[in-house]
């Protein structure tokens, strides 16, 4: 096992990776301020990891409740949300009680932004099982809901107590799942690791094997940099929003086509390609940087091209991005490989070419 700190002085909170790790109990016991907790998973999830979870826990004397969500994207609702509320309150759960999202990212956002309102704020373990949720959205408190008009627009920063990734959990993922957290995973490289760039190069084919010591490096490394970032910049002030290259673009993609229809780590990999073509048009990346960002996305089963909704639908979509200041999209772009930065300068006409230029 392998642990991380995420440093956030008196908020600080560990980041355990490693084999085996949903028995391990005594790692949850020990962050809980009761001994009971209330587990949030999903009808996928749940069937496959929830039965060793409970029983561990059961057995180190903690009382379990237990909500199973519907699956999917498209279920990053309020009707959703208030399942979660309707479990805590029905259960006569407390705010000593401890919250745990089990599963991937849309079961931890979730999780979070309940545990963040229920009863003003209850303590919340993040147990993440897809790739996507191990190197990215179980960190860093981030958590939120959809709104048919813009992707995670209702939510709170709140940070986890513990943070559980279990790589034995990534055996039951589905090949395209996969691909879509290297996509995040990928992104660190490229805003500002160009070191790990160049070992995604030289080892994806290991990743998308399922190698063991490849994910624990990668989700090691991914998180280690988002841990870093986090501990800088908390609640996006400055360095944070380089986290999102790739996702005002592909939050259009997934917004415009309705949540669900492409996974959120595909339509950062295409929205990716975007920034990266604005990048060049700007004078920042050579023709070469782009192809060798669209050849890792290719290598690693992602779309590197952005679907035709016209740049038109794109900018409206685009214009409820939260970095949006004063009515100015800010866009996260390329100087380098490795060197990302926030940019408010570039001409609507140029976006709109730069995107046309990805879709297809
Ligand atoms: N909070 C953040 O910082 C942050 C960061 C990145 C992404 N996100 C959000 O995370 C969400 C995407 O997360 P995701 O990619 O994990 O998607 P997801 O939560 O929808 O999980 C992907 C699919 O895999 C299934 N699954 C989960 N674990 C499994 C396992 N071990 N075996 C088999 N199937 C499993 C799920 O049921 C689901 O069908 C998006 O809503 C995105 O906005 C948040
Ligand atoms: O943690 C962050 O900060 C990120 O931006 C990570 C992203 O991968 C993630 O998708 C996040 O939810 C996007 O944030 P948003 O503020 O644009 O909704
Ligand atoms: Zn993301």
């Amino acid at each position: 096992m392998q642990t991380l700190n995420v440093a956030l002085g008196d908020r600080a909170y560990p980041i355990h990776i490693g084999r085996g790790l949903l028995g391990r109990a005594d790692l949850v016991r020990a962050q809980l301020k009761t001994p009971r907790v209330a587990i949030v998973t999903n009808d996928t999830v749940g069937p496959l990891y929830l039965g060793g979870l409970r029983a561990a826990l059961e057995q180190a004397g903690v009382s379990v409740s237990v909500v199973s969500l519907p699956d999917g994207e498209a279920y990053k609702t309020w009707e959703t949300l208030n399942r979660i509320f309707d479990l805590l309150l029905s259960e006569r759960c407390e705010r000593s009680t401890t919250l745990i999202a089990l599963g991937g990212g849309v079961v931890g956002d979730m999780g979070g932004f309940a545990a963040a309102c229920y009863q003003r704020g209850m303590p919340f373990i993040q147990i993440p099982t897809t790739l996507l949720a191990q190197v990215d959205s179980s960190v860093g408190g981030k958590t939120a809901i959809n709104h048919p008009l813009g992707k995670n627009m209702i939510g709170a920063f709140y940070q986890p107590r513990l943070v559980l990734a279990d790589i034995d959990t990534l055996a039951t993922l589905p090949e395209r799942e996969l691909a879509a957290g290297l996509a995040e995973v990928i992104k660190y490289g490229l805003i500002r690791d160009p070191d790990f760039l160049a070992w995604l190069e030289a080892n994806l084919e290991r990743l998308r094997a399922r190698d063991p010591d490849a994910l624990m490096y990668a989700i090691e490394r991914s998180c280690r940099n988002k841990a870093e970032v986090v501990a800088a910049d908390e609640t996006e002030q400055g360095e944070r929003a380089l986290l999102n290259l790739g996702h005002t673009f592909g939050h259009a993609i997934e917004t415009g086509l309705g949540y669900g229809e492409w996974l959120h780590g595909e339509a950062v990999a295409a929205g990716t390609m975007m920034a990266a073509e604005l990048s060049r048009r700007l004078g920042w990346l050579a023709a070469d940087d782009v192809d060798r960002i669209e050849a890792l996305f290719v290598r690693a089963k992602l779309p590197v091209w952005g679907p035709k909704l016209g740049a038109a639908r794109y900018l409206a979509l685009m214009a409820h991005d939260k970095k949006v200041e004063a009515g100015r999209l800010r866009l996260v772009l390329l100087h380098a490989l490795g060197r990302a930065r926030v940019y408010g300068e570039a001409a609507l006409s140029e976006i709109a070419a730069a995107i046309e230029a990805r879709c297809r």
